[in-house]
């Protein structure tokens, strides 16, 4: 399975089943997209989005049989349904419906490293620096392994967000110097290899903008 990175802005995610997992997906969809969720209990779960997202999570109390399903793809025009209920019938029939329709869909109820169909996604464990964000899977096998190295890189990666960024403008600054794109390559890779910027990232960024500045002089000299 290849890993791709959907934009869900201004888009509808529908979730049917409101357990711990429905929860946990509808949570990590609505950082982006207007989230529904049906289902006929809701029991005590967080439905706030994770990070600083602002959006919400709409809840629908509903129990749809699998001939049900179709209606509630007309209403909210999908771009990715996730079929989290303990009823495997309706998982099915849920998947069924947006394979016909050429919807993404999740299904939490299937694990193991057997062929999927092209639209049935598989949700990774991520981790955000905004903007960078790493994403682990295990072809389905072992869920409980993703996590685990989910939270071992959650460490590995401190401070990668604030480096995107410094060297997002450190390519800007050059490029306004007229530095060629060798000479800019070289000074781009040194600043992300750095570990005097890795570390000045760690005490504020004005530190981190000084290490880069010396850094770039090694390669490209130090006029302004
Ligand atoms: C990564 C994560 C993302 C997320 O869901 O947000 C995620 N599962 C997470 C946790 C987790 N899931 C399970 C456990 C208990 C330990 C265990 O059994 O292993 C734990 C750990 C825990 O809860 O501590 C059990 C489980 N998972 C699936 C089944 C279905 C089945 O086999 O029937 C069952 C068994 C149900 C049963 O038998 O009872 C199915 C899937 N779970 C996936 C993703 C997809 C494969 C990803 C991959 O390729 O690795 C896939 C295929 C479909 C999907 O959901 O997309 C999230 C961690 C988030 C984080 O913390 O970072
Ligand atoms: N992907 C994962 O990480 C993962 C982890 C554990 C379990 N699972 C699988 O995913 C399923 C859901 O896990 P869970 O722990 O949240 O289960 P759960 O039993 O706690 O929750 C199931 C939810 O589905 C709802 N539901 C029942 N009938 C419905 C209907 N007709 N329409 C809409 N919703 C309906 C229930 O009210 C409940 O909210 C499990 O059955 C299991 O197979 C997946």
């Amino acid at each position: 399975m290849i890993p791709l990175h959907h934009d869900f802005r201004g888009e509808t995610v529908l979730v049917f089943g409101a357990g711990p997992v429905g929860a946990r997906k509808a949570r990590r969809f609505a950082r982006e997209a207007r989230v529904v969720v049906v289902s006929p209990a809701f029991v005590d779960r967080r439905f706030t989005p994770e990070g600083d997202a602002t959006g919400h999570v709409e809840r629908v109390r509903a129990a749809p049989t699998p001939g049900d399903v179709p209606p509630w793809f007309e209403r909210t025009d999908p771009a990715l349904v996730v079929a989290a209920t303990d009823d495997a019938d309706l998982n099915a029939a849920i998947a069924a419906t947006a394979d016909e329709r050429g919807v993404l869909h999740n299904r939490a109820d299937r694990s193991g490293t057997g062929r999927r169909p092209v639209g049935e996604v598989v949700v990774p464990a991520t981790v955000r620096e905004d903007p960078v964000v790493a994403s682990l899977a295990t072809g389905g096998a072992s869920p409980a392994l993703s996590k685990h190295l989910r939270q071992r890189l959650e460490e590995e990666l401190a401070g990668a967000g604030a480096m995107a960024e410094l060297t997002a403008e450190v390519r800007t600054d050059l490029r306004a110097r007229d530095v060629g794109p060798d000479a800019r390559r070289e000074a781009v890779r040194r600043v992300v290899r750095s570990p005097s910027v890795w570390k000045g990232l760690g005490d504020g960024s004005t530190n981190a903008r000084r290490e880069a500045t010396a850094v770039i002089a090694e390669v490209v000299g130090d006029e302004q």
